[in-house]
């Protein structure tokens, strides 16, 4: 597992995967399950995997905060980078930056408390988490001025956080004046990745963003890691064509809940059996509904799988 301090490099060396946690009947995370879905998304190049709102730990205690870390050691290849959340309410992240100090991960997210908190108060609060962590944090904005701007750059230059992932939901994403000031402020997207899925990542990265998280990439790793190398290479058509096959199933997403369909379509579409959702959640219900995320799960991943055998560009062409 990766342990060494969060650079540029790490962040866009792999789609950050957001993976649901797979829960046994009596709710506790499961290390089988689990390690099912992390072999998967290793199968198709990636390596980083932030475990956050997918994995409902929005809703996760203190008390269970140790035996998680335990269990994503565990369970993490041996070039693979764990990233735990915390948060999202100020009292129990400074209890899980606490946990954390004494631990070899690199870095936590900070989960976004929406109420209540004010952009002042959130930009105090992020010094003081990281001092408890005794390292850099990673901090998550989704909504439009949850930080200013300015104080995102100060919190980068003091070594609060190490990055960013961004995830205000725009009509048009490069229409973003938020997203723009920040940039400006901090004068590099290279530490500040895109944080809602294949969708917008493509304008994201033309934007300057280093690479993206996903929970779909969680179905077709192969596809989504082809994505960020095709946008990286500067083939934007090519990515953009490969989103295609994300849309049927972040529609759904969209429609019924994101981390619900998730969560769903990663057992229906035979990846682990992901279980119970966890507290305050309730599994998605409804034979119709079922059925269509499980066509489009198991579409996609298909897709995936077919383009897992397919020769690369290079070999193919010679
Ligand atoms: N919310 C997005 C990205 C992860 O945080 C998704 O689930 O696809």
């Amino acid at each position: 597992m990766k342990t060494t301090p969060v650079d540029a490099a790490d962040l866009a060396s792999s789609v950050l995967s957001v993976p649901p946690l797979a829960r046994a009947a009596n709710g506790t995370p499961s290390k089988a399950e689990n390690r099912r879905m992390v072999d998967w998304l290793r199968s198709g190049g990636v390596t980083t995997y932030l475990y956050g709102g997918n994995a409902n730990l929005y809703n996760f205690g203190v008390a269970e905060f140790s035996g998680l870390l335990d269990l994503l050691e565990e369970i993490a290849p041996d070039d693979g980078w764990m990233i735990p959340s915390i948060g999202a309410d100020f009292g129990k992240a400074v209890d899980q930056a606490a946990i954390l100090r004494a631990r070899a991960f690199p870095t936590a997210m900070v989960l976004p408390l929406g109420f209540p908190a004010t952009p002042a108060g959130l930009a105090s609060g992020f010094g003081k988490l990281a001092d408890a962590a005794g390292r850099p944090l990673i901090a998550y904005i989704k909504n439009d001025g949850f930080l200013d701007a300015g104080d995102v750059a100060r919190l980068f230059r003091d070594g609060a956080i190490s990055a960013m992932k961004y995830a205000v939901v725009r009509p048009e994403p490069k229409n973003d004046a938020y997203l723009a000031a920040i940039l400006d402020a901090v004068g590099s997207g290279e530490r500040i990745v895109s944080g809602i899925g294949e969708r917008p990542a493509i304008d994201h990265l033309e934007m300057g963003l280093s690479a993206f998280t996903s929970g779909s990439v969680c179905i077709a790793p192969h596809l989504s890691t082809a994505i960020l190398k095709a946008c990286q290479a500067g083939r934007l058509a090519e990515a953009r064509a490969i989103r295609e096959s994300f849309l049927p199933l972040e529609d759904l997403r969209d429609a019924h809940s994101p981390i619900r369909v998730l969560h769903e379509a990663v057992r229906l579409a035979g990846i682990c059996d992901t279980g119970p959702i966890g507290e305050f959640l309730s599994n998605l219900d409804g034979a119709e509904r079922l059925e269509a995320i499980a066509r489009a799960a198991r579409e996609l991943k298909a897709r995936a799988e077919a383009s897992s055998t397919e020769k690369p560009r290079s070999a193919a062409s010679a």
